[in-house]
């Protein structure tokens, strides 16, 4: 029963969106589809009440009179809701279209509102969003679903009313035998079909194996290790699981099915006869006898209608949950009102801080960490020792599980989010290429100077691609990538625009993230960021990550992460004087580019 309400509410949940989408579209498609299945029961009436009358009194239709009228009123609705049903259909097209419009700008806003990333690291929650988002044929299911749940419910209080007049106790017996059919459909459904964890898990697995040997990124490993076969077999026995479980399913309803429709129709058969035989002795008219007939039409229409609303939205139901479970999910909200000061005189220092991804292994365990400012510190360290994550961290991207991370003496926590972010700039280690002009690449660095093209170009020069923009054919103007035609760049290229993207606030940010950003440049360029980010870095907190310790060498200050704890820090001096990891991996990088040396 809970879960029935659930249900229920969901569906009322789906209606309110189509409402918001176009309020005047869907509450004409609405009304129209009302009033097609109201014609039905009418027609019924119409025709019971004009047979009976002819038969009692013939010259009271030649000569005009009610029964005339009645069939004119007849014409005339059947010709409006003709004429209304191609102009509904239109309708129906367009707000389907304005309704995943309307999904579509939810689903943003939503994501917006997320004050960090951990939503979009649940792969259950955000996959299924991405499944709504490409359903789009589910949207105009639903408007039929609705349509048709109100035309089935119209149908089935028409037909009863009409039954009722004949013969009163049959209406009674199709409630008890509905009754059943409902709780046995409602528990079907939820143990068949999508609304199944294991469907839904499938159907994503098959959706990603056969994305492999499509996509365009993907193309080169592909092709190299010849993986197309590999991932098609794969595709087809996640594609033959999911076949198998759902046909399953399909028996299970077909079988179903079927046993209410034998027991609905033997109940009505035997209703039928039995007043056949009181016509047949003549206790009833043969008007009411039509009347019959025709309203038990019209009820088992409207029932097998509702039915088949329930059998379907039992599916697509699922669809509707997962949106309306994304759209009122509530992330926790930590943001305080403080603003960040014009000068910082303390960077960023951990105490005891504990991270680990949702429910699993901890990733990172630190008693005491400083990241002074005015200064530029480089994480080190092996891969997967959680530099990207501490990073997250300080960039309020991720919370902490326990302790403190506060900057300039403060708690993040107390700072305004957008403030504190708006005071910070980073490039990630997974860096955005847009498909959009180099310009835009760049500019979106700083949206307050988005159109500001002396900032673009400056910004460009500090990361390094003044000289990517001079070759371009359009220069800034020119598109970049290749989902819309135009140019592709090569790693380092783009890896430069980041870089340049993340310069566009280098003079109003005190808080400058560089998540391994050399890793795709030539070791000139890589000297040229360092020398950089040492200028820059006089008045800001700088953090870089970097693998290579001829990079970290020249930083202020070098912090060594081993398994999430904090090994060693110190200076370049310092940590060599200690004779430690840090040294240890430093003599290991530099005997090796000694021996590339000697080999050229
Ligand atoms: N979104 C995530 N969900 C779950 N685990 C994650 C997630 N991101 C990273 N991890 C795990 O956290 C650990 C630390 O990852 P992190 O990216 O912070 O390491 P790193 O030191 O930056 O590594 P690298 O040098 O390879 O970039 C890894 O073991 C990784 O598997």
């Amino acid at each position: 029963m809970p879960e029935l309400k659930k249900t229920a509410s969901y569906a009322w949940w789906g209606i309110k969106l189509m409402y918001r989408a176009n309020p005047r579209r869907a509450i004409f498609v609405l009304s129209v589809r009302l009033m097609e299945s109201t014609l039905g029961p009418l027609l019924v009436w119409l025709s019971a009440m004009v047979i009976d009358g002819l038969i009692r009194d013939y010259s009271a239709f030649s000569e005009r009179g009610l029964f005339f009228w009645m069939v004119v009123l007849f014409v005339i609705l059947t010709i409006l809701v003709e004429v209304l049903e191609p102009i509904v259909e239109m309708n129906k097209k367009l707000l389907t279209v304005q309704i995943q419009k309307h999904i579509d700008e939810l689903l943003m806003e939503k994501a917006n509102e997320f004050e960090d990333i951990a939503p979009f690291d649940d792969q259950n929650f955000y996959n299924k969003i991405k499944v709504i988002r490409h359903n789009d044929y589910v949207t105009e299911l639903w408007l039929d679903m609705t349509s048709n749940t109100f035309g089935g419910l119209v149908q089935i209080i028409g037909g009863t009313i009409l039954i009722w007049t004949v013969f009163p106790l049959a209406p009674v017996l199709f409630v008890i035998m509905a009754l059943p059919r409902v709780f046995a459909e409602a528990k079907l459904n939820n143990v068949t079909f999508e609304g199944r964890a294991e469907v839904q898990e499938l159907r994503r697995r098959s959706e990603y194996y056969m994305s492999i040997p499509l996509s365009h990124e993907l193309a080169n490993e592909v092709k190299m290790y010849g993986l197309t076969s590999f991932f098609k077999k794969k595709y087809k026995d996640a594609s033959h699981e999911l076949i198998k479980m759902l046909s399953g399913d399909q028996r299970k309803w077909t079988l179903h099915n079927m046993g209410w429709g034998i027991a609905e129709a033997a109940v009505s058969g035997m209703v039928l006869l039995l007043i056949v035989s009181q016509a047949s002795s003549g206790g009833i008219a043969v008007g009411a006898l039509l009347l019959f007939i025709g309203a038990l039409y019209q009820l088992r229409e409207g029932i097998n209608e509702l039915f088949a609303v329930f059998a379907i939205g039992a599916r697509e139901m699922v669809n509707l949950r997962n949106m309306a479970e994304f759209l009122s999910f509530q992330s926790p909200k930590t943001s305080g009102s403080l603003p960040v000061p014009a000068r910082i005189h303390q960077g960023f220092v951990l105490e005891q801080v504990k991270f680990s991804y949702k429910g699993q292994r901890e990733i990172l365990n630190i008693d005491h960490l400083m990241l002074p400012h005015g200064k530029v510190t480089v994480l080190v360290g092996d891969n997967g020792a959680g530099k990207s994550t501490l990073v997250k961290l300080l960039l309020r991207m991720l919370h902490a599980d326990s302790g403190s991370i506060y900057y300039n003496g403060m708690p993040l926590e107390a700072y305004d989010m957008d403030a504190f972010r708006s005071n910070a700039t980073a490039v990630f280690q997974d860096f955005v290429r847009y498909e959009a002009t180099m310009n835009t690449n760049i500019a979106v660095g700083d949206m307050e100077h988005y159109k500001d093209m002396d900032a673009v170009m400056r910004s460009a020069v500090l990361g390094g691609a003044d000289g990517i923009a001079a070759k371009l054919p359009q220069g800034y103007e020119t598109e970049l990538g290749r989902f819309f035609g135009g140019t592709p760049l090569s790693g380092g290229q783009w890896q430069r625009v980041a870089m340049a993207r993340a310069y566009m606030r280098d003079q109003s940010a005190q808080v400058l993230v560089f998540d391994e950003p050399t890793s795709a440049l030539d070791p000139y360029m890589e000297h040229e960021v360092m020398r950089r980010l040492k200028q820059l870095g006089q008045n800001k907190t700088v953090v870089i990550i970097s693998h290579r310790l001829s990079t970290a060498r020249l930083a202020d200050h070098i912090v060594l992460l081993q398994e999430g704890n904090v090994l060693e820090t110190g200076d370049h001096l310092t940590l060599m004087k200690r004779g430690g990891v840090y040294a240890e991996l430093y003599d290991m990088q530099a005997s090796k580019y000694q021996e590339a040396g000697h080999n050229q």
